[in-house]
């Protein structure tokens, strides 16, 4: 580049010197896996570090954020990037946080963290609500139908009102299972009782006190099968729930059972659930989670009238979004300021 002169010379000389000063500033650099984090928290990372992302809305590649992420002080990051061993060797020493948009943190190998003494942050409580009523919304659409009633309406299968045609199993007077009796599993156990359900049964590994005043019952695992009209998987992903949901699973269902997972697609072995789906062992499943996500558009859960599949929105409520994306940012600027984390996985 031929400057005209000195003067502009030196104008260009201030300008290189303050962006190089801005890019090694000294503040902590945080990396972010998507460019549509909501932003009320990418603004308030934005205030004290320094920020830098995958500039499209979708999940970072792999081989970019192993590219990008040398250096970063922090990692926001979200239930799509998995986050290991390689991942953490490429981000090196100055790594002191990981924290991501979501409750479910099986994406994260926690225990290669807490050797390296990296923090983990999650958003628990924050979208237990929006991940409540989801998952009775999904459960309503599968009962009631209400995919195959719009399609019907809309293609001219809405022939005249029929007293047998488009019905499907209510609430009121059922028995309602719950595999997972943590924060969402309560919430969604608060919203069926409002039904009028007979019983609402849980398995979970320890006693929740919290049932005696819901009104639920713990049964072991066997039992809330045999037992349910409905059966909701609200379970983390975690070793001893990988699968639980397997071929003698839905065998032990009752055929009119109606299977709903809000939690992770990874508890149920999904070929067996297809099976179940297709020679009715049970009647109907709604889905927010599938293995993999997204689902093949080719995958015969789609293809099956008696299943309902969600493109995993639990927590996409407005409200739940934002608060989530917060919370994620105070958890890293707490990590690295040695404050306090307000929901770090222990
Ligand atoms: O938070 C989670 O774990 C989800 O699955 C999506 O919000």
């Amino acid at each position: 580049m031929i400057y005209k002169s000195v003067v502009e010379f030196s104008a260009r000389l201030v300008s290189y010197r303050s962006l190089a000063r801005k890019m090694s500033s000294g503040r902590p650099i945080v990396y972010i896996t998507r460019s549509d984090m909501p932003e009320c928290g990418v603004n308030l990372l934005k205030k004290e570090c320094d920020v830098k992302y995958w500039p499209k809305p979708s999940p970072v590649p792999r081989e970019e954020f192993l590219k990008e992420i040398s250096g970063a002080a922090g990692i926001y990051c979200s239930l799509t990037d998995k986050i290991d061993k390689d991942i953490l060797d490429a981000a090196g020493p100055s790594l002191r946080v990981v924290a991501t948009i979501s409750v479910g943190y099986d994406h994260i190998d926690v225990q290669e963290c807490k050797k390296r003494g990296i923090k983990l942050g999650y958003t628990p409580d924050v979208l237990t609500d929006a991940t409540a009523e989801l998952t009775l919304a999904l459960l309503l659409s599968t009962s009631r139908r209400l995919p195959e009633a719009q399609h019907e309406a809309q293609t001219g299968g809405w022939v005249s009102w029929a007293p047998t045609w488009m019905t499907g199993p209510g609430l009121a007077g059922s028995t309602v299972g719950i595999a997972g009796f943590g924060r969402i599993g309560q919430a969604v156990a608060r919203r069926v009782k409002a039904f009028n359900t007979a019983r609402i049964l849980y398995w979970n590994r320890s006693v929740r006190p919290e049932a005696k005043e819901i009104g639920a019952v713990k049964v072991n695992f066997d039992e809330l099968l045999t037992e349910s009209d409905f059966v909701i998987c609200c379970a983390a992903l975690v070793p001893e729930t990988k699968e639980i949901f397997n071929k003698s699973a839905f065998e032990k269902m009752k055929k009119s059972a109606i299977f709903v997972n809000t939690s992770r697609g990874g508890t149920v072995d999904q070929d067996a659930l297809i099976e179940s789906l297709k020679n009715n062992t049970i009647r109907a499943a709604g889905l927010d989670v599938t293995t993999p996500e997204p689902l093949p558009l080719d995958s015969p859960l789609f293809k099956l009238k008696n299943c309902v599949v969600l493109p995993h929105i639990g927590s996409a409520s407005i409200e739940a979004r934002d608060i989530m994306s917060e919370l994620t940012a105070k958890n890293i600027l707490a990590a690295i300021q040695g404050t306090d984390m307000p929901a770090e996985i222990k």
